[in-house]
C-alpha cells in the first residue's frame, strides 16, 4: 500500500479533531468553492466522517459574478457525489441589490445560503476551509486598520450563525499543505481570480506582504501571527464575559446605565460594556466605531456637561445626573 502523503494526513487529522467535538447527529456540510483549501477539506471530510460515524455532505454556492461560475459549481457538486458525499447542494444566489460592496454582498449571500442549507438538512455544522495563512492575513489587515483585540483575534475556530455552528477545522493547517494534499490526491483546484486581483487588499497581502515577512523574519512568522490571534481570542472571550456581567450590574431600572457602576470598571471592561449596550440599543455593529465608544466613555470619565453622543441609527445617548440614557432624536 502506498504511504499516505503527510499533507493528506495533516488535513485529515484536523478534520477528525473538529468532528470529535461535535454534538447532534445531523450531517456535517463542507462549504466548498472548489479552491484548494475547501477542496482538500472536502476530500478529508469524505474520508474521515464515515469512519467517525457521521454523514458528510457538501454545499457550493454560485454567486453568478464570473463567467463560468455555474459550470464551476456543477463540477464541484459532481465531484462531491463521486466522493460519496451526501447531501450535495449547488445553490445559486443573487448578489445584486444587497447593501455594501460586491465582496461584502457576496459574503452575506453565501453565508445566508450556507445557513439555510444547513437548517434544511438538520446539519450538525458547516465546515469552512480557512487556513492558517488566511488567519495570518486577517491579523495583518486588522493591525493595519488599527483594530483592537477583537479584530486581532482573527477568525474564530467556531461560531454560531442563526443557530448553525460554523467550524474552521484548518486554522492550524498551512495553505501549502492544502495545495499539496490536493496534488497528492490528484485533485485540480479551481483558482479564484479574485485571490490574485491586486484591487483587493487581502490579495495584495497574500501576494506581497506575507512573502516579504517570511523572507525577512523566517517561515515561522505565519504560525506566530495565527498564535497571536488564538491568544487574543481567549483574552477577548474572557473580557466579553466580564463585560456581560458588568452590563447587567450597571443597568438602572429605566434601561439606562449607572455612572458610578461604570466608573468603577477597568477601561477595557467599561468600553466593552458601552459597546454592547450601544448594540443592544440598535446601533448596527458595522457602523459602530471606536470613535463612538470613546465619546460614550467620555460621558463617564471626562464629564464637563457635554451634549449627547450621536450613535448610528439616529440614536442619541446623554448623561442625565448619574445615569447614561437614551434621549429622543432631534
Ligand atoms: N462559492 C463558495 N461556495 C461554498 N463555500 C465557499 C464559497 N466560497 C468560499 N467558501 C467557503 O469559505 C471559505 C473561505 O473562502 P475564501 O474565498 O475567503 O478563501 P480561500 O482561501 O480562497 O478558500 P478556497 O481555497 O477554499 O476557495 C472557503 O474555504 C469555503 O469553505
Amino acid at each position: 500500500m502506498a504511504a499516505l502523503a503527510p499533507p493528506v494526513a495533516t488535513v485529515r487529522t484536523a478534520v477528525r479533531r473538529a468532528l470529535a467535538g461535535l454534538t447532534g447527529d445531523g450531517p456535517v456540510l463542507v462549504a466548498c468553492s472548489g479552491g484548494a483549501d475547501s477542496l482538500a477539506l472536502a476530500a478529508a471530510t469524505a474520508f474521515v466522517a464515515p469512519r467517525s460515524g457521521r454523514r458528510a455532505g457538501l454545499v457550493t454556492v454560485d454567486h453568478g459574478l464570473q463567467p463560468g461560475s455555474a459550470e464551476r459549481a456543477g463540477t464541484v457538486a459532481g465531484w462531491a457525489c463521486e466522493q460519496g458525499l451526501d447531501p450535495v447542494d449547488s445553490i445559486a444566489v443573487t448578489v445584486d441589490g444587497r447593501p455594501g460592496g460586491p465582496e461584502a454582498a457576496a459574503r452575506e449571500a453565501r453565508y445566508q445560503a450556507l445557513v439555510d442549507t444547513a437548517r434544511r438538512h438538520g446539519a450538525a455544522a458547516v465546515l469552512l476551509g480557512h487556513t492558517r495563512d488566511d488567519q495570518a492575513e486577517t491579523v495583518l489587515l486588522a493591525l493595519a486598520r488599527g483594530a483592537g483585540p477583537r479584530g486581532l483575534a482573527g477568525m474564530p475556530v467556531r461560531r454560531e450563525l442563526a443557530g448553525v455552528p460554523l467550524l474552521r477545522p484548518l486554522l492550524d493547517v498551512s495553505r501549502e499543505d492544502t495545495r499539496k494534499a490536493c496534488a497528492a490526491l490528484g485533485l485540480t483546484p479551481w483558482e479564484d481570480p479574485h485571490n490574485a486581483d491586486p484591487a483587493y487588499a487581502r490579495a495584495r497581502v497574500r501576494a506581497d506582504v506575507l512573502p516579504a515577512l517570511v523572507a525577512a523574519l523566517g517561515p515561522g512568522v505565519l504560525e506566530n501571527l495565527a498564535r497571536t490571534a488564538q491568544l487574543l481570542a481567549a483574552d477577548t472571550a474572557a473580557l466579553d464575559d466580564l463585560a456581560a456581567t458588568a452590563l447587567a450590574d450597571t443597568r438602572s431600572p429605566d434601561g439606562g446605565l449607572r455612572v458610578d457602576g461604570l466608573t468603577a470598571l477597568p477601561a477595557a471592561v467599561r468600553t466593552r460594556v458601552l459597546h454592547a449596550w450601544a448594540r443592544e440599543l440598535g446601533a448596527s455593529p458595522a457602523a459602530l466605531s471606536h470613535r463612538h465608544v470613546v465619546a460614550l466613555d467620555a460621558l463617564v470619565t471626562h464629564w464637563h456637561g457635554q451634549g449627547p453622543v450621536h450613535l448610528p441609527g439616529g440614536l442619541r445617548v446623554a448623561r442625565r445626573a448619574t445615569r447614561l440614557t437614551v434621549v429622543d432624536p432631534v
